[in-house]
């Protein structure tokens, strides 16, 4: 039979997984009363969220031209914070299809996507879909495609994955365009004997409370069957096969070989996703290839936030969430730390601002824990007048400053599509956000595509909102990491009633100091209930004070609330904290909410 290993990319919601739905549905995958269910997206969280978080395979036959196709398709993420996912996808692929919505057209990721998917080497199908919708422009869009991605407008296929219109013309395409599986080549270094040796690379695996870990592999040589001794060619681990099958889209197993070419998934008594390397080859025991096929890089968490039990949670407790997470999602990093104000709690690392709010939710959720959670900050790299470089992740890390020779920051480019009319005020939040303009590009007649180079630590929070906000929703952003960069930065201290607050310090921009300190004391004051004692809030750095703010004490009269809440806040991550005034942490005998560790993030612009 023959094999066809595609992806589906697209900016996010643009359509993939509805297509994916459809595609299931069309070549008799699911019955009619499952397609009622959006099959792929398995998890609640993303079924409530609407987004597809982990990548899925699924293999389904399609006959054309009189022959049998088996189709092996991965659904992929289309958030920034998931790019990793998408590439490692695309390393077990011929094929991409790029969806593209006909009303919104190309956006930033899917230039970022498509971009990609080129450099993977891989043939495009671009797909215009929603062609239902009444403000549908597919010869448009299909011109725009032409325009910034150079896929002749005559390929696209205009399909609607909701009334399922071109789905069997894209079907038919993607037996006919995309390649035969290609044998792989494992770097020069390799020997010719390696192409008929079994290797396999590793590009997704599961937690599966049933059957422990689930690798999801693509054999680009040899064959794999039940019982064959493995080996992890990376982490030198050994296992033996205990089953091994396909999505359809339900796992179904199957006894025999698997071949090169396939796409499956396996079962070998492996007990947490820790002990797999995404990216890894699989190789034979007994007759091992000697070089692994070039894997991809491990995800690097850029974003950084503390979690502190709070209300009834222990320590233990939260120990207990965090590690049974982790086995299910290995792509963010924790580990112990202790505040000196919040006392024991965890460090953890993400990949992003979007994946930082659903392992939080999942915490809180299936481990059953209450939080506080502190401002997410940026690695900043530190060199020392003696010589000495390294990384912090916490501003209470920071040395002290006589021994700082300079401080670094992660730099990112931006790549942002945007109507015309929203340039100017776009600039002005870029240069508000210590940005650089790189270039500007024409996309249509009424956008643009807009390259800034940023400092990450400025877009982690509300830029994104901004963004959204200065361009009534129609703007979209993509970025890239790139590198650090000097620059005048300096630790800013928040001190209590006196005593400093270690989760609440911050690293900032010198010249922004006084400001951000002010903008942070008057949240604070919002935040922070009134006591029966006044509470003196100030900022510093080093030892000098550069703004203050009191609480005043309780007066007799005063029963209501002294502070309305703040209603600017459009995170959905703080509305959800409605429940927050639970969330308190005592430090020394004041008692500070969730939302003022959130309020360091306020630049007050
Ligand atoms: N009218 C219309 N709506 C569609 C069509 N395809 C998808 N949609 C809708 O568009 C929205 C987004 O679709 P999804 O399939 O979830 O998009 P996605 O690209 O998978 O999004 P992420 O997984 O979050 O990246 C949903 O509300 C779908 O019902 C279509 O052909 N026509």
């Amino acid at each position: 039979m023959k094999i066809r290993n595609f992806c589906i990319i697209a900016h996010i919601d643009h359509g993939k997984s509805t297509l994916a739905d459809r595609l299931l549905a069309s070549t008799g995958a699911v019955t009619k009363r499952e397609e009622r269910e959006q099959t792929l997206d398995s998890m609640d969280l993303e079924r409530e969220r609407g987004i597809t978080i982990k990548a899925s395979s699924v293999s389904v036959i399609h006959h054309y031209a009189g022959e049998d196709y088996m189709l092996n398709f991965i659904d992929t993420p289309g958030h920034v914070d998931f790019h990793y996912e998408v590439s490692r996808a695309l390393q077990a692929c011929e094929g991409a299809i790029l969806v593209v919505d006909s009303a919104q057209g190309v956006e930033a990721q899917t230039v970022a996507n498509a971009y990609l998917a080129i450099e993977s080497d891989l043939e495009m199908i671009p797909v215009i879909n929603k062609i239902d919708l009444p403000g549908a422009r597919p010869e448009e869009i299909a011109l725009e495609t032409e325009q910034v991605l150079g896929l002749p407008a005559e390929e696209c296929i205009f399909t609607s994955a909701k009334t399922g219109a071109g789905i069997q013309e894209l079907l038919d395409a993607i037996c006919a365009k995309l390649p035969d599986p290609a044998p792989r080549k494992a770097g020069d270094e390799a020997p010719e004997s390696d192409d008929q040796k079994t290797r396999a690379l590793i590009f997704d695996a599961k937690y599966d409370d049933y059957r422990g870990v689930v690798v999801y592999f693509r054999l680009f040589g040899g064959k794999l069957k039940v019982g064959d001794k493995i080996r992890m060619m990376g982490t030198k681990r050994g296992f033996a096969v205990g089953e091994l099958g396909k999505f359809k889209p339900k796992m179904t197993r199957q006894k025999e070989p698997m071949e090169a070419g396939e796409v499956g998934y396996m079962v070998a008594s492996i007990k947490t996703l820790a002990d797999v390397n995404i990216g890894d080859t699989i190789t034979l025991d007994n007759d091992p290839a000697e070089c692994a096929l070039p894997g991809y890089q491990e995800p690097h968490p850029m974003v950084f936030c503390d979690f502190y039990p709070s209300g009834e949670t222990q320590f233990d407790d939260l120990r207990e969430a965090v590690t049974k997470l982790h086995i299910n999602d290995a792509s963010f990093t924790y580990q112990p730390t202790t505040s000196e104000a919040l006392g024991s709690g965890f460090r953890c690392g993400f990949l992003g601002m979007l994946h930082m709010d659903i392992i939080q939710e999942r915490l809180e959720r299936e481990g059953n824990v209450s939080l506080v959670q502190t401002a997410p900050t940026v690695t900043y790299e530190i060199e020392q007048r003696d010589g000495v470089v390294f990384e912090i992740t916490n501003p209470a890390d920071l040395p002290d400053p006589s021994l700082i020779k300079e401080i670094r920051e992660p730099m990112i480019t931006a790549e942002i599509i945007t109507p015309n009319k929203s340039i100017g005020d776009l600039m002005k939040l870029c240069d508000q956000r210590r940005g650089e303009y790189k270039k500007q590009q024409y996309l249509s007649e009424t956008r643009q595509i807009l390259d800034y180079e940023l400092p990450l630590a400025e877009t982690i929070y509300d830029f994104y909102d901004k963004l959204k906000s200065i361009t009534s929703g129609y703007g979209t952003m993509d970025y890239q990491l790139n590198g650090f960069r000097r620059d005048n930065l300096v630790k800013m201290d928040i001190l209590v009633n006196g005593t400093r607050v270690d989760a609440l310090s911050v690293i900032v921009h010198r010249d922004k100091a006084e400001y951000r300190g002010r903008v942070l004391l008057k949240r604070l004051k919002q935040e922070i209930d009134r006591h029966l004692f006044e509470i003196p809030l100030q900022a510093a750095i080093g030892g000098k004070i550069i703004a203050r703010e009191t609480i005043k004490s309780v007066g007799k009269n005063v029963t209501a609330k002294c502070y309305g809440g703040d209603v600017t806040r459009k995170r959905k991550l703080l509305e959800k904290q409605k429940k927050g005034k639970e969330r308190m942490k005592r430090v020394g005998t004041v008692d500070i909410p969730q939302e003022a560790f959130m309020a360091v993030l306020d630049t007050g612009e």
